[in-house]
């Protein structure tokens, strides 16, 4: 079976206007050489208002960035005010798009079935959705991590085809983890990301699971990267706080070196 290539995500989440967005992907590019690109695919997934700006330099400069945005309306077009469709991303050159991320679930009261429905209006648009999925603290207290992670991923994934699925990206963000410096060890992020993978398997079959990238995230930085990517199912990383000081970035995407 084909080697995964690692995918390392950062997510800007509301910061940076469109000129500092272009002052960080320059800066990220900077920092990067071949090798870098060979061993990871770097995406960033900016706030909406700074994607054309994103696009025109990786356009312009020929970057080997990849990027997205952080949410898309489950709609296509209408009377939807403040939303944004699949349309519109596409016509950004958008590869990616998050999905369901635990802050949108919390302050948006996003449940599995619109997320299913945003699942599906990503492919519909040709735009590789990366779900995420996390329990929050009480939840892990209670040993139910695994069991409520794959509740979502099920309901994500109703009437997603295996074609479909195969592209999926998978993020686990355990919601305590989440910008609040407590990581996952490897072992619990490995857990969780193994089980999600034997769940593709069930639900597609083992190609599919074998084809898929499951990343982990919440509190991942240069210096705890290589320990929660060297294990067998975590295919990348998911990264909030780190992600928005280029120099800490390059070092989650060196991961391997160290
Ligand atoms: O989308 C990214 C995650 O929410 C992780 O954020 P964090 O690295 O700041 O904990």
């Amino acid at each position: 079976m084909a080697k995964r290539l690692p995918l390392i995500a950062g997510n800007w989440k509301m910061n940076n206007n469109h000129l500092e967005a272009i002052a960080l992907v320059q800066k990220l590019a900077f920092g990067l050489n071949d090798k870098d690109y060979d061993n990871a695919e770097v995406v960033v997934l900016p706030p909406f208002t700074d994607l054309r700006s994103v696009q025109t330099l990786v356009d312009g400069d020929k970057l080997k960035i990849g990027y997205g945005a952080q949410d898309i309306s489950a709609q296509d077009k209408g009377a939807y005010t403040g939303e944004i469709s699949g349309a519109m991303l596409a016509k950004l050159d958008c590869s990616y798009v998050l999905v369901g991320h635990s802050e949108r679930r919390e302050y948006h009261n996003e449940d599995d079935a619109l997320v299913n429905a945003k699942v599906k209006a990503a492919y519909r648009h040709g735009i590789v959705p990366i779900l995420c999925v996390g329990e929050g603290l009480e939840v892990r207290k209670a040993g139910q991590q695994v069991e409520h992670v794959l509740a979502q991923l099920d309901g994500a994934l109703k009437e997603v085809t295996a074609e479909q699925a195969e592209r999926i990206v998978v993020a686990y963000e355990p919601v305590w983890a989440i910008g609040t410096g407590e990581v996952a060890t490897p072992g619990d992020a490995q857990e969780v990301c193994a089980a999600v993978r034997a769940r593709l398997a069930e639900l597609y079959s083992p190609e599919v699971a074998g084809a898929v990238r499951v990343l982990y995230g919440g509190s991942v930085k240069g210096d705890n990267a290589p320990g929660i990517m060297a294990e067998d199912d975590v295919d990348g990383a998911l990264v909030g706080g780190a992600c928005l000081k280029a120099d800490e970035f390059v070092k989650v995407i060196r991961f391997g070196e160290r």
